[in-house]
């Protein structure tokens, strides 16, 4: 059974095609990867997948009972969210929105879905402090729970672990495995870390003058320079 489900799509603005011809799907408990140089379409097919910007062509199925609005999403952090004053509680809160349909408060089910988030993320004792006094990594693992609170089967991280530090970089690469391993939510990872690519992926898609899709085994017998970290593609 997939969960998503790209068909002869066609991705891009205005009616001009930046990536074509995608067909790939993805499984419950999958862990794709999506790498590809700056410019390669990465960010365009993210926001088709959430249904931010129409396909120019082809189709994006959900299936296995994923709804399109089913996807939490973890964007990549410009400057201006990572100075946002609300308390880290309100944030992940946030992700509830969707959920509450107009209701101007958060539920008890939603507070506790909150409070749940946050201890799977370990920032459960930071609830009551303000955001933009978090280091780098601990603002991730925050944005980590509020997309956990929007959605709970698939979740879409555009670079999760740009501009953190190695040690950090690692933690933030552990808690997705275990979302992934341990509580089988499926996971698309917008990456340009080839070396973690290789160790977490299941599926990677590569995205540039040639579309690879396929197992990690599949993209290893295709392309073995990629683990000497040489242009893959
Ligand atoms: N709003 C837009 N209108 C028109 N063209 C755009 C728009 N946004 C991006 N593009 C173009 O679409 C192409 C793909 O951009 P995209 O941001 O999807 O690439 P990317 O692989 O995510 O890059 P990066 O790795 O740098 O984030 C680029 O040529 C870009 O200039």
């Amino acid at each position: 059974m997939t969960q998503l489900t790209c068909q002869n799509l066609a991705v891009g603005y205005e009616g001009r095609a930046v990536l074509e011809n995608l067909n790939f799907s993805v499984c419950p408990g999958d862990y794709l990867c999506i790498v590809g140089e700056n410019g390669s379409g990465k960010s365009t097919l993210m926001k088709t997948i959430l249904g931010l910007q129409p396909p120019v062509r082809g189709k994006v199925l959900t299936g296995d009972g994923l709804r399109k609005n089913e996807i939490g999403y973890l964007p990549q952090q410009t400057p201006v969210q990572r100075d946002f004053p609300a308390s880290v509680r309100e944030i992940v809160l946030s992700g509830c929105q969707g959920r509450c349909g107009g209701r101007p408060f958060y539920s008890k089910g939603e507070k506790q879905l909150a409070q749940t988030a946050m201890e799977r993320m370990q920032v459960a004792a930071l609830a009551k402090r303000c955001y933009r006094t978090l280091s780098g990594g601990q603002q991730q693992r925050v944005l980590l729970a509020r997309a956990l609170c929007a959605a709970q089967n698939m979740l879409l991280l555009d670079e999760p672990v740009s501009g953190l530090d190695p040690k950090v970089t690692g933690e933030m690469y552990g808690l997705i495995q275990r979302l992934n391993r341990e509580d089988g939510v499926t996971i698309l990872m917008i990456s340009h870390d080839i070396t973690a690519t290789l160790t977490y992926a299941s599926h990677i898609l590569h995205l540039g003058r040639r579309v690879f899709f396929g197992t990690k085994a599949d993209y290893l017998r295709e392309f073995p320079q990629a683990w000497k970290g040489g242009e893959a593609l």
